[in-house]
């Protein structure tokens, strides 16, 4: 089983929604633990993962309802979360979220970090840029399948639905990301109804990014947060992998856990 550190996130929580109620420094922090990448370039490798709170969408099959839909946290200064990063004999360091780029400090962290020496990745859904040192940005835009209609809404009536949909991609964010970072295109998919869009996306920010995207850097993403779940779509993206071209990307950790926190 993964490890996680003592700290005991659950007294004093708050909510949050987003930007706009942040402590002068720090992050909200709803859990930091050590793990193994389960997704991606970098599956299998050793890693520390910090996951901040607060998100700009809603997706609605979202595996970290508790750091977008409802978010809780514990706030940490930087010296704390270095400390519990250092903890650990890891020499990989994953920010994650919610989406982390929401906030300031997220970059002081990754200085932090890389004055450090560690080797870090930031998962993100490509709606933020951010100068900061980052060696793979792990980009995950979302498609129109993850918006939270009236009819998939996990929480209420569809609230969310026009937010979500009107800010989910950003073409230009997008652009800047690729062409100023090694970067992996993640995307989540279902089923085949999802390819046209990222065959479109891909030709759009593949005319407007100034450094190329192979076909190697677009990994496709089963749609699931439980085993259950991913056993009705993993061979389905599979297939389609092999298809289109593209990389497939398992989801390890929830092979490995099924959706336990901390993992
Ligand atoms: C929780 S998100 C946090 C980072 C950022 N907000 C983002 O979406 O990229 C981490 C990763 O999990 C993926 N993800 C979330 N829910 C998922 C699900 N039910 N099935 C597959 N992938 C999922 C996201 O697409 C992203 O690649
Ligand atoms: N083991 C493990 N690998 C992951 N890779 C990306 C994750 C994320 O939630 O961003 C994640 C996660 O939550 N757990
Ligand atoms: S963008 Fe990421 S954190 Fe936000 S709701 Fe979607 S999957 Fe969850
Ligand atoms: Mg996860």
């Amino acid at each position: 089983m993964p490890v996680s550190d003592s700290v005991d996130r659950d007294s004093g929580r708050e909510t949050i929604g987003e930007r706009g109620d942040e402590p002068a420094e720090g992050l909200p922090i709803n859990e930091l633990f050590y793990s193994l990448q389960g997704e991606g370039t970098l599956a299998g490798v050793p890693s520390v993962f910090v996951r901040t709170s607060g998100c700009n969408l809603r997706c609605w099959f979202c595996d970290s309802y508790h750091t977008s839909w409802e978010p809780t946290h514990a706030w940490q200064s930087l010296e704390e979360i270095l400390a519990e990063i250092e903890a650990y004999d890891a020499d990989h360091v994953v920010l994650t979220g919610g989406e982390p780029l929401l906030h300031d400090d997220s970059v002081a962290l990754l200085e932090a970090l890389a004055d450090r020496g560690y080797h870090t990745t930031v998962e993100t859904n490509g709606t933020i840029y951010r100068d900061a040192p980052i060696d793979l940005a792990s980009i995950s835009p979302k498609l129109a399948s993850s918006t939270p209609t009236p009819e998939r809404d996990p929480q209420g009536e569809g609230e969310w639905e026009e937010r979500h949909e009107a800010d989910r991609i950003d073409l230009d964010v997008l652009a800047r990301l690729v062409a100023d970072y090694d970067c992996q295109l993640k995307f989540v998919v279902t089923d085949a109804d999802d390819m046209p869009e990222i065959l479109e996306l891909l030709a759009d920010l593949r005319a407007t990014a100034e450094s190329p995207i192979r076909d190697d850097d677009v990994l496709l993403m089963p749609e699931g947060a439980t085993r259950e779940r991913l056993a009705e779509t993993r061979s389905r993206v599979a297939d389609l992998a092999m298809e289109y071209g593209f990389r497939y990307t398992p989801r390890l950790h929830v092979d490995l856990w099924n959706d336990a926190p901390e993992t």
